[in-house]
């Protein structure tokens, strides 16, 4: 398999964190997309992605699957034993749900931040920037980081009583508040003593340096 990435960003991280977490990692090989140069936007990118996003997994039958959710899915099923999407119908119901939660109250408004009210990817990429728009997802995107610290106040992982592919996406939103220098606000105690047990699992700890060469 072959992954199409930017490999320091938080949209991939989900994809990194799953592969790690699955031990995987020696089953694709990356593919670099620089996204400061606009290449995500390009036809031949956008033959394998019409969203022009990052990443997208190209399968040897030359299948290509974009989505994180949907990459994380397809790995988590690999082997016939998902790990990070729940197994009973119950559990596949919180983690969907958590995870998509996470997304629009988290990750994508932070994503929408930097892309409308920062200089985001550029002149040549940020073709569009409303600044306001952005300043209002970024209040969303804290809202959001309240409930995720609510919900952690009961449960030890986003979705429930196991790690899931939910906890990779509120780590990833924690990669891009990084990104963004976005404050998570301090007295949001619950959330930061979640992220610090995520930063202490290998896979979170080493999804930058997945596909280096080591030679
Ligand atoms: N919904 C998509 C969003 C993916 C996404 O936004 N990826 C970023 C990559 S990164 O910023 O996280 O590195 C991207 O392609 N951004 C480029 C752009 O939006 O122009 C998914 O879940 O895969």
């Amino acid at each position: 398999m072959t992954i199409h990435d930017f490999g320091r960003g938080p949209y991939p991280a989900r994809v990194r964190i799953a592969l790690a977490e699955l031990n995987l990692q020696d089953k694709v090989r990356f593919v670099e997309v620089d996204l400061r140069t606009g290449a995500h936007k390009r036809p031949e990118f956008l033959e394998k992605n019409y969203s022009g996003t990052l990443p997208v997994l190209e399968l040897a039958d030359g299948t290509y699957l974009a989505e994180c959710t949907a990459i994380t899915e397809y790995l988590d099923h690999l082997e016939g034993r998902p790990r990070l999407t729940g197994v009973s119908a119950r559990e596949r119901g919180m983690v969907h749900m958590t995870n998509k939660r996470a997304e629009i109250e988290l990750l994508d408004p932070i994503s929408v931040y930097f892309h409308h009210a920062t200089p985001g990817l550029g002149p040549h990429v940020e073709l569009y920037q409303n600044p306001e728009w952005g300043e209002r997802m970024r209040d969303r995107a804290l809202r959001g980081a309240r409930y995720f610290d609510d919900l952690l106040s009961t449960r030890p992982y986003v979705a429930g009583e196991t790690f899931s592919m939910a906890d990779i996406t509120v780590v990833a939103a924690f990669v891009f508040a990084d990104i963004v220098k976005l404050t998570i606000p301090l007295r949001l105690g619950h959330l930061h003593a979640w992220h610090d047990r995520m930063l202490a699992r290998p896979s979170v700890q080493g999804w930058r340096d997945m596909g280096r060469s080591t030679g």
